[in-house]
């Protein structure tokens, strides 16, 4: 099953089945709803309502008035040490829909709905997992990409790459490889991150950066979150780290160049105080003005984007 492609109703079914722990519950015995209530605090006629719809959609099996996870469905939803773990990403989905159905709201007051740096600590757990699920497609080919303009074994620093799945891939090309995230972030995936030999950095990116030196920075898609102004600062804070000559490499939705970057601007405008998508002209008169030269606009390996390449000047 694509989880990633499900219908909004079929989505928020299961998201929210996954996000209140009631896929969790129906992960051994067989149970029937009453049980599932019970135990999870909820309506009776709720909790049979939605096992209905989850069976309805094979997630479920059921017999006889009882429920259960089925097999093909528990690694994918439940472990996030799966291969093709998947949990994360739809309820993370399931977020998007709550929170996109709210813009009339944000019409009004031009306020995002929540504010993206203080998530909960559950939505921050599915928010990094799906993003180190969705980067997973591109991710070797946009390591050959950057390593392929960079000396051997490259000092290569990945800004806001907590998820890890970009950082994997540059270490599997023999790269020595930083990443710098919100302090949570780096905790959250700990793990993963010193299973892959990558070193992790907590810390605000609009604030400070490693000292490196690197000889390249990657930021993918951590543009989009921050407005002009953040953008420009940072692009200064990556040249005063990167050596003479050392790559910047940008992943976004280009404006007027990928397909989908008008309404991904939407989802920022959704959640984010300043975000938004940015045409080549705004990249390449930021990146000039911050010292960087050489700009380069190249479509990313996998998805809508593009990647932006520049050289420190
Ligand atoms: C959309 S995700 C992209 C993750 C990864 N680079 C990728 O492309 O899959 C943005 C990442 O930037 C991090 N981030 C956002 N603002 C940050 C900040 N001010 N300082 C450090 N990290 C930040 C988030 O925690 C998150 O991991």
């Amino acid at each position: 099953m694509d989880y990633a492609e499900l219908g909004w109703q079929e989505a928020v079914v299961l998201g929210c089945a996954r996000q209140e722990g009631v896929l969790e519950a129906l992960s051994g015995e067989p149970r029937a709803p009453e049980e599932v209530a019970g135990a999870l605090g909820m309506d009776v006629r709720a909790v049979r309502t939605l096992l209905g719809a989850l069976a309805e959609m094979e997630i479920l099996d059921e017999e006889e008035g009882r429920f259960r996870l089925r097999e093909e469905h528990r690694g994918p939803l439940l472990d996030r040490r799966h291969p093709e773990y998947a949990g994360g990403s739809v309820v993370h989905r399931f977020g998007m829909i709550r929170n996109w159905s709210r813009m009339p709201e944000v019409l009004r007051s031009g306020e995002p709905v929540r504010d993206n740096a203080a998530r909960e600590e559950e939505d921050l757990d599915a928010f990094i997992f799906a993003m180190r699920r969705r980067a997973k497609e591109g991710a070797g080919a946009v390591a050959w990409e950057l390593c392929s303009r960079l000396p051997e074994n490259p000092r290569i620093l990945d800004v806001g790459g907590g998820p890890g799945t970009y950082a994997e891939a540059f270490a599997r090309r023999g790269a020595e490889v930083t990443v710098l995230d919100l302090p949570e972030v780096v905790e959250l995936m700990r793990e993963y991150l010193e299973a892959a030999g990558v070193r992790g950095a907590g810390g605000d990116f609009n604030e400070s950066l490693p000292e490196g030196p690197f000889e390249a920075a990657y930021l993918g898609n951590v543009s989009h979150i921050y407005g002009p102004a953040e953008n420009r600062a940072l692009f200064r804070r990556v040249r005063g780290v990167l050596v003479p000559g050392g790559v910047i490499c940008i992943r976004d939705f280009v404006r007027g160049v990928s397909r989908g970057a008008a309404m991904f601007a939407v989802n920022m405008l959704v959640h984010t105080r300043s975000g938004g998508t940015y045409s080549a002209e705004e990249y390449r008169s930021w990146l000039e003005e911050a010292g960087f030269e050489g700009f380069e606009l190249a479509q990313a390996p996998a998805g809508e984007a593009h990647l932006i390449f520049a050289r420190r000047a």
